[in-house]
């Protein structure tokens, strides 16, 4: 068996970039950033007031002063002239300054009268001109890859670009396998069970920047598998789930390898995760998952999360861990690395305590998993440990 870290290196040399696409910039929240934009324009791109109020020339700012009103500066409208000694100009927030004049005195610290304006005594310091360029200037960058995000979006904007060059988004194929499992809202029978955890992978998987398809269920049989399969075709990432085992309805290892998978690794020393494959089918990436529903969904979280972001150009990164305090008592190790679903919360983490891996109602209640090492030994309340936040 293989460790974790080693399992990670081997998926995320199957894992493929996607290329990229260009998309406007009304449709690009979340998607990744494949090339530098870089601003064609000033911001401001004149030098633009702060304030509404009266643009002067700043040397002449004593208190009481009295200048004449000459025109008016809006935003979208400038006044064309020259401000000259003794003159004035009306101006507004985002108006650009006229020339000749360098402050902006509040209307606040003016009363006016007629076209003649007189500064009060205790004038704000300002000068509430922002010069052209402040906020950016022709050839600033937002730099590539990152996750564009809200703000990511309005400096784009600003920028002027009206679309921009991302990353495909990784079509990823889920085919859930096995004679017991109906679709949610179906009538189950006897001996038959619900389909969950395609449902909590595809979340997982969209928000990490993948399109996802849900496929049909792939029944323990060979045709099945393989008509399912062919559904797949065209997908970057292919993921079975289930039937990853050693029982004899477990057939996904023998079918994709006669559809030509090759295989990258089976097995991985983690609890729960254990029956982990994984290889190349064509021009796919093939993960195959182990079926009980926390196994699948820990292993989404460590695995498939990171492999969708290496594809989309983030760069081959575990899932981000940090250290906690421990908030009980801990018996060592086994043999393999346990993802123990956990609660964190501000006294520390604690394992919740029943941590089979068919159980979902533990795992949504858990928001971390709490990382134990191979062999680790016993541990103390107090200790720092690592966890993954969910
Ligand atoms: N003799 C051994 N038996 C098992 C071993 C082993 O090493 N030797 N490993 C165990 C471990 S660990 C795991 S994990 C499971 C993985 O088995 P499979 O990947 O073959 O999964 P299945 O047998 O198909 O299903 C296991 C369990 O999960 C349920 N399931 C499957 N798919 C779904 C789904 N989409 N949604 C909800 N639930 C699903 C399925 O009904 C089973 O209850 O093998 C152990 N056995
Ligand atoms: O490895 Mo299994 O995934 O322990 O339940």
């Amino acid at each position: 068996m293989i460790t974790v870290a080693e399992a990670l290196d081997a998926l995320f040399a199957l894992a493929r970039p996607t290329g990229t696409e260009t998309v406007p910039l009304a449709q690009a929240a979340g998607r990744v950033l494949a090339e530098p934009v870089i601003a064609s324009r000033n911001q401001p791109p004149f030098a633009a007031s702060a304030m509404d109020g009266y643009a002067l020339k700043g040397v002449e700012a004593e208190p009481d002063a009295m200048f004449k009103v000459i025109g008016t500066s809006a935003a979208g409208a400038r006044f064309e002239g020259n401000v000259g000694p003794g003159q004035a100009v009306r101006i507004f927030t985002g108006a650009p300054v006229p020339v000749g004049a360098d402050r902006v005195i509040i209307q606040e610290d003016v009363s006016r009268d007629g076209n003649l304006i007189t500064l009060g005594r205790d004038l704000d310091r300002g000068p509430y001109v922002r010069p052209a360029g402040m906020d950016f200037a022709i050839g600033d960058r937002v730099e590539a890859p990152r996750v564009l995000g809200p703000r990511d979006l309005a400096l784009i904007a600003a920028m002027n670009a009206g679309d921009v060059t991302v990353a495909r988004r990784p079509d990823v194929a889920l085919i859930a396998t096995g004679d017991e499992l109906v679709m949610p809202g179906e009538e189950p029978g006897p001996d038959q069970i619900i389909a969950s955890n395609s449902f909590g992978l595809k979340a997982m998987l969209e928000a990490a920047g993948a399109q996802v398809r849900l496929l049909p269920i792939a029944r323990d049989n060979e045709d099945s598998l393989r008509t399912v399969f062919d559904l797949a075709d065209g997908a970057d990432l292919v993921v079975t789930i289930g039937g990853a085992s050693v029982g004899d309805h477990d057939l996904v290892g023998p079918v994709a390898a006669e559809l030509g998978m090759e295989q990258s690794f089976y097995k991985v020393a983690m609890r729960p995760g254990k029956p982990l494959m994984a290889g190349r089918l064509g021009p796919a990436a093939m993960v195959g998952l182990p079926g009980n529903p926390v196994s699948s969904l820990v292993c989404g979280h460590i695995f498939l999360v990171p492999m969708v972001r290496a594809m989309l150009g983030l760069g081959p990164a575990p899932a981000p861990r940090r250290r906690a305090v421990l908030g009980e008592d801990l018996p060592e190790n086994g043999p393999r690395e346990h993802y123990m679903r956990a609660v964190l919360d501000e006294s520390g983490v604690r394992p919740l305590p029943r941590q089979d891996s068919a159980l979902l109602t533990i795992l949504q209640r858990a928001n971390a998993l709490l990382v134990r090492p191979m062999g680790d030994p016993a541990r103390k309340a107090g200790d720092l440990v690592d966890i993954v936040e969910l």
